[in-house]
Formats: structure tokens, C-alpha cells, sequence
């Protein structure tokens, strides 16, 4: 991506190909066997951050904000990938010196009240980095935690007091004020008023917008609430799965063209925003393990714009209802497992008990049990209503193979059932893990709808082949 003012503004902070996995090989069989889990956090993400800018960080809970945010930081050892500070390398430097760094790069935390040391008063809290660092000492140690108490709205005379004795708010503040009291360049704030009232979240949003613009502070502010994200932010990354997957200015990021999960993230604002023009597009479903993420495109699994594969004519609902009832026999280890969470039978809105589609469900209630001609296509009948899938589909090719499928789980064959989707049903953007496409000025978004050279109708990119071989 390319920057609209280029590269007079030498960035405070660099982020290059940033990668943190976690080890989360567990018992003795996996030790014995040499298996080891690693949870890809984050994998692969890079920034940059502006002196005076506010960088926020969006996406659902898992995505990887919070292990970025502490990677950033060197709180956790990123696996690959470089921080740079003003152009030095973070990840290169020595704990003492990182230590020592600490001074420019502060953090402010999502609940205040795990993070301050409870046998502290705020004095001591506030005081302690001033000490760590040699900063100041004696009575101007005091005048200084003084002087931060007031900065961040608090009084003097609290600075006796311990955390517990302090709302929510102000204990907040009390977090702010002991990164400002090293008088940071950057202050990376994870979540910071997720935890607290609205009328509160925006009185500490406004004292850090204050703050921003009495110190020229930078922000990396992560949050999962888009609404908060487009008031603090200059320019937003929406994270998924550990990556990036669309960066820009804020109103851009804030109207078309959407990466889709950015669609769905502000479909789901609950009142309408004023810049909002989509068409309210559904996402369902929780993200997906980090382990092992989805293959090509991370979102596919559960993406309302899901690319249909140019060999059928069908629609992209239809697609990804095809999608769905694929991964869902891949996943099933039975066929009463093959709905997670079923809301109506009918299509009445009524609740079903247990959630799951029982093969019983499909037999002819007035016939013999056991499968019958009739409970077949009860069966199927069943499936595509839970999926929502067309009887029959507007392909015949497509129609077969769905129907086959469709046999094949009634039987209780799933492994079968779930081969014969995934040979049928592949979209491109199971194939292809998109790069980031520019899409505006300073605007990126890794989607493979934006690929200039992916003809979507054909299937093919612009030389004629076929998105397969870099898929992950
Ligand atoms: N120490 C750890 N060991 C193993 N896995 C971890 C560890 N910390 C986080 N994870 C996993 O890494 C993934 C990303 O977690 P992370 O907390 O960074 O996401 P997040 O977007 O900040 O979510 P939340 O808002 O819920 O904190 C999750 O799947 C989480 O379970």
C-alpha cells in the first residue's frame, strides 16, 4: 500500500511481517509423538504508526489484537518479524534494552484493575515507572505524581489512595497516567474502555484524544466496538485470524468497497451509522481456530461474499449455503451432528430442542421405520431447509452432486458425503490466500474480489489459470 503523503513522515513505529505463535502442544501423547500445536495468534501483519496518529485495531474476540498489541511491545516474543522504533529493531535488542525502551512505547490496559499493583496507592503506581527509569526522585517525584493525577482529571490528595478505592474510570485514568509518566511516543491501549460504562467510555475517550493532542502521542487503539474505532481513529486495520485484511484512512475503511468482513462487522452495529451503505450482510458463526486456519482466504468459512466457483451457474447464496453444508459434513462425526445449532424446523421460528438433525426426523412418521423412498426425501427435503438450499439447485451438474451428497449423509456415510463436497464444491477463495489489493489512496483490502487480474465470471485470472498453488 502506498502512502498518500509519501515518505516525507519517517513513522514512530514499523511493523514488518509480524508473526506470533504460541506452543500449545498438550499432553504426554503429544509430547511422545512429537506433535506440537502451534496457535498462529498473529501471522504476518505489518504497520506503520505516524507521530500525533491514532492506528486503531479492530476485529472479533481472537483475532489476534491482544497478542499483536503485547508482540509490539516485546511483552511477548514475537516468532518472526520486525518492530521498528524510529528505525531500530526491537526484536534485536536485549531485554535490559528493551527494558530501557519501554520509556517511548507504553501500554494501557483493558481492565485497569488486574493491571495495577492492588498493595500500591496510586502515588506508588504512578511513581514506580519514575523510579524504574531515574526519572525523578525526592519531592519532585512527588510534584510529578501530582502533576499526572491532575493530567489525567484526578486529584492530588487521591495519590494516597489504592486502586480498589477508585471507580472504574478513574482507575483508567490512574493506568494513564502511569504510561504518561514516562512521557511516551507511543502508548498502545487494548481495549481500554471496553470494561466500562458508555457515559465513562467517553470521558476517557476524550482525555485520551486530550492527551494526544497536548503531547503528540501516537496510538495503536485495539477494540472490538467499530463505533469506538471511527471516533478515536485516523486510520483503521480490521484484523482476522491473525492477519490484516483491510487497512486505511478511517472513512474509507468506513464505506465501499468493504472487505466483507468488514461488511458484516458493521452490519452487526446495531444502530444504523450515518456513513453506513451497506446492504446488511450476515456473519455467523466464531472465528476459527488458530491452529489451523482455514486454507486460502482465512474468511471462506464463514464469508457472505464468498467467490462461487466458475463451473456452475449458481449464485453466491446458494454457494455458500454449499459451502456450509460442506465444512459442516467435514466437520460431523455423525449425522446428528451435522447442524451445530438448528433454530427452527418449520421455518416458524420455533425453537429445537438439542439442535441437531436426527435421522429419525427424516422418516415418514405414517410409514414403516427404517429408510424408506419417502423418508429420503424427507431427508433431503430437511437438509435444504436447514442450509438453505434450492429444490433443486439451477445447475444440474451442481444439482447431482449435492443430491448425491445428500443420499450419502442419510445413510450415515458423512466421510463419504463430505469427499463428494469437497471434490464438487471448491471456491476460488478456498484456493488462494489473497494478498493486499489497493483499492484507494493509503486503502488496502485482501480480498480476492479485488485482485484486478481475477475475472470472476471466468474463474481465472488474467493469464487464464486457475487460483490454486498459493494457497495455504
Ligand atoms: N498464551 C497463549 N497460549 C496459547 N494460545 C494463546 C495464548 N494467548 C492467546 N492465545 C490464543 O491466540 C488467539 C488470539 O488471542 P488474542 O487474545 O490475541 O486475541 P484477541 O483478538 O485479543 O481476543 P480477545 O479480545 O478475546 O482478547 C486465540 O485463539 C487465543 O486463544
Amino acid at each position: 500500500m502506498s502512502d498518500d503523503d509519501g515518505d516525507a513522515v519517517e513513522p514512530v513505529l514499523r511493523v514488518e511481517g509480524l508473526e506470533t505463535h504460541y506452543d500449545s502442544t498438550e499432553g504426554f501423547l503429544d509430547r511422545l509423538l512429537g506433535r506440537s500445536r502451534r496457535v498462529r495468534a498473529v501471522d504476518g501483519v505489518d504497520f506503520d504508526l505516524r507521530a500525533g496518529e491514532t492506528l486503531g485495531v479492530v476485529g472479533e474476540s481472537g483475532c489476534g489484537k491482544t497478542t499483536l498489541a503485547r508482540s509490539v511491545l516485546g511483552l511477548v516474543e514475537p516468532t518472526a518479524g520486525s518492530v521498528y522504533h524510529r528505525g531500530e529493531d526491537l526484536t534485536a535488542l536485549s531485554s535490559a534494552e528493551l527494558r530501557d525502551r519501554r520509556k517511548d512505547l507504553q501500554y494501557v490496559f483493558q481492565d485497569p484493575l488486574s493491571s495495577l499493583n492492588p498493595r500500591l496507592t496510586a502515588g506508588g503506581i504512578v511513581g514506580e515507572p519514575l523510579d524504574v527509569h531515574g526519572l525523578a526522585a525526592g519531592a519532585e517525584r512527588d510534584e510529578r505524581v501530582r502533576e499526572l493525577l491532575e493530567t489525567v482529571g484526578l486529584k492530588p490528595n487521591h495519590a494516597a489512595r489504592y486502586p480498589h478505592e477508585f471507580s472504574g474510570g478513574q482507575r483508567q485514568r490512574l493506568g494513564i497516567a502511569r504510561a504518561l509518566a514516562v512521557d511516551p511516543e507511543v502508548i498502545v491501549c487494548d481495549e481500554p474502555v471496553s470494561a466500562l460504562d458508555a457515559s465513562v467510555q467517553a470521558q476517557i475517550l476524550n482525555l485520551l484524544s486530550d492527551l494526544q493532542a497536548e503531547f503528540g502521542l501516537a496510538y495503536v487503539f485495539i477494540a472490538h466496538d467499530l463505533r469506538v474505532i471511527e471516533h478515536v481513529s485516523d486510520r483503521v486495520a480490521v484484523m482476522y485470524l491473525g492477519e490484516f485484511v483491510e487497512r486505511g484512512p478511517t472513512e474509507t475503511v468506513f464505506e465501499p468497497p468493504y472487505h466483507p468482513y468488514t461488511e458484516a462487522l458493521l452490519s452487526a452495529i446495531p444502530e444504523p451509522d450515518p456513513l453506513w451503505e451497506g446492504d446488511g450482510i450476515r456473519l455467523t458463526g466464531t472465528v476459527p481456530s488458530p491452529v489451523d486456519p482455514p486454507s486460502g482466504c482465512r474468511f471462506h468459512t464463514r464469508c457472505p461474499r464468498l467467490v462461487p466457483s466458475a463451473e456452475y451457474d449458481l449464485s453466491g447464496e446458494t454457494w455458500r449455503s454449499l459451502t456450509d453444508l460442506k465444512l459442516r459434513a467435514r466437520e460431523a462425526d455423525g449425522v446428528t451432528s451435522l447442524t451445530a445449532a438448528r433454530t427452527s424446523r418449520e421455518g416458524d421460528g420455533s425453537p429445537v430442542d438439542g439442535g441437531a438433525l436426527d435421522p429419525a426426523d427424516a422418516i415418514d412418521p405414517a410409514g414403516p421405520t427404517g429408510p424408506t423412498e419417502a423418508s429420503r426425501e424427507t431427508f433431503d427435503a430437511l437438509v435444504r431447509e436447514e442450509f438453505g438450499l434450492p429444490d433443486p439447485l439451477s445447475d444440474p451438474d451442481a444439482e447431482a452432486a449435492v443430491a448425491e451428497a445428500i443420499d450419502a449423509l442419510r445413510d450415515d456415510r458423512i466421510g463419504e458425503a463430505a469427499e463428494l463436497l469437497d471434490a464438487a464444491f471448491v471456491s476460488p477463495c478456498e484456493r488462494r490466500h489473497p494478498t493486499e489489493y489497493d483499492v484507494g489512496a493509503d486503502h488496502g483490502i485482501a480480498c480476492l474480489r479485488y485482485d484486478g487480474e481475477f475475472d470472476e465470471e471466468a474463474g481465472t485470472f488474467a493469464d487464464g489459470s486457475e487460483p490454486a498453488g498459493s494457497a495455504e
